[in-house]
């Protein structure tokens, strides 16, 4: 059996990946090696067999041991280790969650229900490198499969609706207790029904612009509110996120820029307060008119995970939504219809979350391309 070291199975996005595998009997397939950066022989967590042991997760010579390595340790510890354990000869398998070797020529972005064939190509080619797309780029590509299947679409727009997990696990617990602090801020008047709401409003703006008010992870307040920056300033009026849209795309299409077929996504990345689902809405430039239900059976039969939402309301407010999507592995696509610039136009929204989809499943079904 091949040796498959874990890093990072603790974190939030970790968890999220051993749950999964749990879920699909991954580990009878290999041997797991735990690493950790901060517990280096404590004990290995006891979901899955293993020799016991915590290994040093900044060990090169223990790294190196492994055939497969599964990293969702951040990009601060890939750029760490990775380079040091390729110069020590190590020519295993890197599996990693982060964004640091994405964009590298010799790593492929893994989305496999839309990327099988580059995948596939890439294994032929003696690829080692297999890094999860961007979470947003990832559950907008598994919505649009069948329209990237067909080659039906020539440009897009993606205006999204971010979840704070994006940030982090310390951004989910910012966001829950700056809630509280608004919630208890007018309890009183909330339990009184002849209270004013203007006065309400008027405590609640003026408890978030609190100089202290608890926003040390976003940097500013996010519940009751949004923010339209998710990113680095890319000093072009872009952020490193919005970037994202083409550049990763097209990667794990297999596209290079400039080249024929290069699909441009432009878009505008908001952070708003939903827990661990993005949502997003897409205005489409097909190549061609083609009729709607031609469409939805295109997108309906792309992959097994994505859903097709009649647009209406009752389905639309039910299924189209991150409280219906939140610990899911479907992805909704909906609000579908011809815009009144013309029959090539289509808008559709669609929902999806972040840590399945977005981050851990890609890199489950990787591994397991690899060991079979
Ligand atoms: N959050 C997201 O939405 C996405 C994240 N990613 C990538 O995955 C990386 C990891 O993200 P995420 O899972 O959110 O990071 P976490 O902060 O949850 O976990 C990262 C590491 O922090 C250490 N750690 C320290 N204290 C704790 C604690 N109390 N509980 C759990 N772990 C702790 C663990 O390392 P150790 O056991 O060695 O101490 C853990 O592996 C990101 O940096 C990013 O590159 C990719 C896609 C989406
Ligand atoms: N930037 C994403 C989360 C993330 O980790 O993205 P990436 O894997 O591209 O760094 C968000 O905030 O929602």
């Amino acid at each position: 059996m091949q040796r498959v070291g874990l890093v990072g199975w603790r974190g939030m996005v970790g968890s999220v990946l051993m749950d999964r595998m749990l879920q699909e009997n991954d580990f009878e397939h290999f041997e797991p090696v735990f690493f950790s950066t901060s517990n280096a022989g404590g004990a290995a967590p006891t979901f899955a067999k293993s020799d016991g042991v915590l290994h040093d997760g900044n060990s090169i010579d223990a790294l190196k041991t492994c055939d497969i390595i599964v990293s969702c340790q951040g990009g601060d510890y890939t750029t760490q280790v990775f380079e040091s354990l390729r110069a020590a000869g190590w020519a295993g398998y890197w599996i990693d969650a982060a964004s640091t070797l994405r964009m590298a020529d010799d790593a492929i972005i893994v989305l496999d229900p839309v990327n099988r064939n580059v995948i596939q190509d890439g294994l032929q080619r003696g690829v080692k490198n297999y890094i999860g797309g961007n979470c947003t780029v990832s559950l907008m590509m598994m919505a649009l499969d069948g329209l990237f299947k067909a080659d039906a679409i020539e440009w897009m727009t993606s205006m999204t609706y971010q979840a704070a997990s994006g940030g982090g696990a310390a951004n989910m617990r910012e966001l829950i207790s700056q809630m509280g602090i608004l919630n208890a801020e007018v309890a009183d008047l909330l339990a009184d029904p002849r209270s004013s709401i203007l006065e309400i409003d008027r405590k609640i703006a003026a408890k978030m612009r609190e100089p202290d008010y608890p926003a040390e992870h976003f940097g500013v307040p996010l519940a009751g509110g949004l923010i339209p920056w998710i990113d680095k300033d890319l000093g072009n009026g872009q952020t490193k996120e919005e970037w994202k849209g083409a550049a990763e795309t097209n990667k794990i299409l297999g596209k290079t820029a400039g080249a024929a077929g290069f699909i441009n996504v432009e878009g505008l990345c908001v952070r708003i307060g939903a827990m661990r689902c993005h949502s997003q809405a897409l205005t489409i430039k097909l190549k061609k008119d083609i009729p709607l239900d031609e469409i939805h059976d295109m997108l309906a039969q792309a992959n097994d995970w994505v859903k097709v939402v009649p647009n209406n309301k009752e389905a639309s407010v039910r299924d189209l939504t991150p409280t219906a999507v939140t610990g899911t592995m479907t992805v909704p696509v909906g609000r579908l219809r011809k815009m009144a610039m013309g029959g090539e136009y289509l808008s559709a929204f669609t929902v999806g979350d972040q840590l399945l989809w977005g981050a851990a499943e890609p890199l489950r079904r990787m591994l397991r391309i690899i060991i079979g």
